[in-house]
């Protein structure tokens, strides 16, 4: 070792640096003065080599919150925890699996790209933890096991403090009634100090109810491995795994001490004031449904078919929410495609009461319906649809309704027959509502939805819990929290949704359109010339043209009409935007599905949901919104569904058309943000090979470049303004008007796509470092600030 570096080393062990450029030294000298400095005497020279192989220590060591002891046996422990409640796992760690499954029940997953992921412990992590039936300790005890160093003391506090009023109370509804309820009458006292908490007392009731606490975890969700062993003759019980929460509340029923419970009524019209009271002054309310001694409202004929299976993932959700035998209020979060109508229906198949099921558009509501009937036994009579063209109820005492928001949520103009069937929602108790798609509606929409229609739990659907306006914490307080989130990349692995290949392809702009780029007044008109950049055209069309010659069936999304227009009409695709009527729409999309002459579509941003189009392989994008990370990922779920997702090596392909040095490059690197969290890495293109030899491209001459920008500065402000819809493409027609950015990587099209057609620009630097250090924030990013801060305060940091 160099004088300077030996120096280095020794300072080191005394923990001291004499300057930061003295800390840095290569990889492989951190890692050995970690193992001079940590490794136990006597540690055998194999032992030091598996230190070497633990690639990330000795970056974790350099820095002061993570100058916590290393314990001996650090390397085969996958987790660091830092001060501030965030958790870092090593996902090549041999311990990863059972890690992971115990994580995802106490913390919310923040970020999994390949070789790491990061969790944060949150009030609401911990609370659903504790729901699911994991104690403090237990939840100490398991992540200290799993950490590499000991667990810092404000952690530890933090988790002590956070579920220390958890699960005490619960809001419960019975024999059509609210109570607040605890088996510890001093909460119940507690909460009753507070004067709001006390108005809403009902008066009718005096002291405490008491009565015996239910037994807890005897429930078998349809549908899954143990209601499938049911009625099995009795086999040993299986080692248990950290998350294997249905066994530890198994072992509960054993118990032979009743437990009784105290409650007070509430008014029910109430209900959302005590819970947000409650939450407020540091005892949250568990919201729970013991839909199995609801006497009062009827049994609902429902089961999942024999042939049903639901997989693991969809099992551990439902866990989540059936953990304790009762329906507890909450959100799922899946990816697209990756079956969260099942996981609704077989929510319903376990409540077995009236369920009413709320989507985005009219065609999810007659899918939802297919699916009810294809997955279950309910006798298709008594599933009604209540949308523009469909009013029905159900026969008998129960049933399932399923409807649209807005069919639910719109109060002016409603015909005589939509009243009727108004009149029959709100006039009934709801054992379960299904909320699918439940990031799009907003908190003033959904709650009008809790108003109209008394349910006693919720589920929450999505495949991204996500709003750039910064509203999804409402859902916590009007849906329930987050119950599950599923790796997506571990859901590719198993080949339940298609693995995809993303780039970001950079399109120089032509020096006539940028220069009109720099003096245009208006950012419509920006956007205008940068989508109808002559080179974005050209390379959409070679890409077209590209994949088409592989077999793929191509999407391409503008969310400019004017540009899918013009780009559709001058390549001779079909397209469909807001204003293409209801049977032009599914012609087109038919065509696409069976008609091998129909590779290409475009569609505008109405397609961006609900599309099941499991023939599509590619993904082309010209014009989105703006930074919505929302929109980009719910895009890249059409192509998820892939059919051919389990041909060998099969990948999809995911295209970002860019328009070099414009807005529209910062906007791609923020729209991202989401996926490259899910380990998503998106490659750069910088030329596609060959593009400048074809002259069969368009818009090759000046001549047709000067047309088209003029055609395009005659445009008015409006027209360079993105498509307004509301709906999907199977609505009628509703035609209107952290800061993380890419991993951007080297690579080759051999790599993408077996071609060796385009070269790429290598980006090794995540650019979400780039922003912090500009201080560009968007709200998300400053809640998440907050929140971050106030987890440290809690820990007392
Ligand atoms: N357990 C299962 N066994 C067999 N097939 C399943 C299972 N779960 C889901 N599927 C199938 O996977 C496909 C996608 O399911 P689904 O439409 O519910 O996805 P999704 O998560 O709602 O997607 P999106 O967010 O795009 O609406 C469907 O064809 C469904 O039948």
């Amino acid at each position: 070792m160099p004088p300077k570096r030996k120096a280095q080393a020794q300072a080191a062990d005394s923990d001291e640096y004499e300057s930061e450029d003295d800390a840095p030294l290569s990889d492989q000298e951190d890692i050995q003065r970690l193992i001079d400095k940590y490794d136990v005497v006597g540690q055998s020279k194999r032992n030091r080599a598996a230190h070497v192989i633990d690639a990330a220590s000795h970056l974790f060591k350099l820095c002061d919150q993570w100058d916590a002891k290393l314990k001996p046996d650090h390397a085969s422990r996958p987790v660091w925890v830092d001060d501030a409640g965030r958790i870092i796992m090593e996902s090549f760690s041999p311990a990863f699996a059972d890690a992971q499954t115990f994580l995802i029940n106490i913390a919310e997953p923040q970020s999994r790209v390949s070789r790491m992921h990061e969790y944060t412990l949150t009030p609401h992590s911990l609370f659903a933890a504790m729901s699911v039936g994991l104690s403090t300790d237990d939840i100490i005890m398991q992540l200290d096991r799993y950490s590499k160093t000991a667990l810092p003391d404000g952690v530890r506090a933090f988790i002590k403090e956070s579920t220390s009023s958890f699960g005490k109370a619960r809001i419960v509804l019975k024999r059509t009634k609210y109570f607040i309820e605890s088996t510890d009458p001093s909460i119940l006292q507690q909460l009753l100090k507070d004067p709001i908490i006390a108005e809403c007392r009902d008066n009718t009731t005096d002291g405490f109810v008491q009565e015996a606490a239910p037994k807890m975890g005897t429930l078998a969700i349809p549908g899954t491995k143990m209601a499938a062993g049911a009625n099995q003759v009795a086999q040993p019980p299986p080692q248990q795994q950290p998350d294997d929460m249905l066994a530890t509340l198994r072992e509960e029923d054993d118990d032979e001490d009743i437990d009784q419970v105290h409650a007070f009524q509430i008014k029910g019209e109430d209900r959302e004031r005590v819970v947000k009271k409650c939450r407020e002054i540091g005892i949250p309310l568990t919201e729970e449904y013991d839909f199995r001694n609801d006497e009062v409202n009827a049994n609902l004929e429902i089961d999942l078919r024999p042939g049903a299976q639901i997989r693991d993932y969809q099992e551990r959700a439902l866990n989540k929410m059936f953990g304790n035998g009762r329906a507890r209020s909450g959100i799922i979060v899946l990816p697209c495609g990756a079956g969260k109508t099942l996981v609704g229906i077989t929510a319903a198949c376990t409540v077995k009461k009236s369920v009413m099921v709320l989507c985005t558009s009219a065609m999810s509501v007659v899918q939802w319906r297919a699916e009810f009937i294809k997955w279950s036994n309910i006798n298709p009579n008594d599933i009604a649809t209540f949308t523009a063209e469909n009013k029905d109820k159900f026969p008998g005492n129960a049933g399932v309704i399923i409807s649209t928001y807005s069919m639910i949520t719109q109060s002016r103009n409603r015909s005589y027959d939509s009243e009727k069937i108004m009149e029959f929602i709100r006039s009934r108790e709801w054992g379960l509502l299904i909320a699918d798609e439940v990031h799009v509606v907003p908190a003033k929409l959904f709650k009008k939805v809790t108003y109209a229609i008394a349910s006693h739990s919720k589920l929450g659907l999505t495949a991204t819990l996500l709003r750039e306006d910064d509203k999804i914490e409402d859902l916590n307080f009007l849906i329930g929290p987050k119950l599950y989130e599923a790796n997506w990349q571990e859901l590719a692995e198993q080949g339940h949704i298609a693995k995809v290949q993303c780039a970001e392809v950079w399109c120089q702009m032509t020096p006539e359109f940028y220069t009109e780029y720099l003096k245009a007044p208006s950012v419509q008109k920006r956007g205008l010339l940068s989508t109808m950049n002559p080179k974005k055209f050209q390379h959409c069309q070679y890409l077209i043209d590209y994949h088409e010659k592989r077999g793929d069936k191509i999407i391409v999304f503008s969310d400019n009409v004017y540009a899918l227009e013009k780009y559709a009409k001058k390549l001779n695709k079909a397209y469909i935007y807001g204003g293409t009527p209801q049977a032009e729409r599914l012609r087109i999309l038919e065509n696409f599905q069976h008609n091998e002459l129909v590779s290409t579509i475009f569609l505008s941003k109405i397609g961006d949901t609900s599309l099941d189009l499991p023939e599509a392989t590619c993904l082309i994008q010209i014009s989105s919104h703006y930074g919505s990370r929302r929109q980009e990922a719910q895009r890249l779920g059409r192509i998820l569904r892939a059919k051919r997702r389990n041909d060998e090596g099969f990948n999809a392909f995911f295209y970002s058309l860019v328009s070099k040095d414009t807005i529209e490059m910062y906007y791609s690197s923020k729209r991202q943000a989401f996926l490259v969290d899910q380990g998503y890495a998106f490659k750069v293109i910088t030329r596609l090979e060959g593009l400048e030899q074809r002259s069969d491209l368009a818009f090759a001459t000046p001549s047709d470049r000067r047309e088209l920008l003029m055609d395009v500065l005659l445009r008015s402000d409006a027209e360079g303004e993105a498509e307004k819809i509301d709906g999907d493409l199977f609505g009628r027609n509703k035609a209107g008007g952290r800061k993380k950015v890419a991993r951007r990587m080297a690579g080759t099209l051999s790599e993408l796509s077996g071609g060796q057609d385009m070269a790429y620009i290598e980006y090794n630097k995540s650019r979400n470092k780039d922003f912090k250090a500009k201080g560009v924030k968007n709200d998300f990013m400053r809640k998440l600030q907050r929140g971050n801060q106030n987890a440290k305060k809690l820990v007392g940091k």
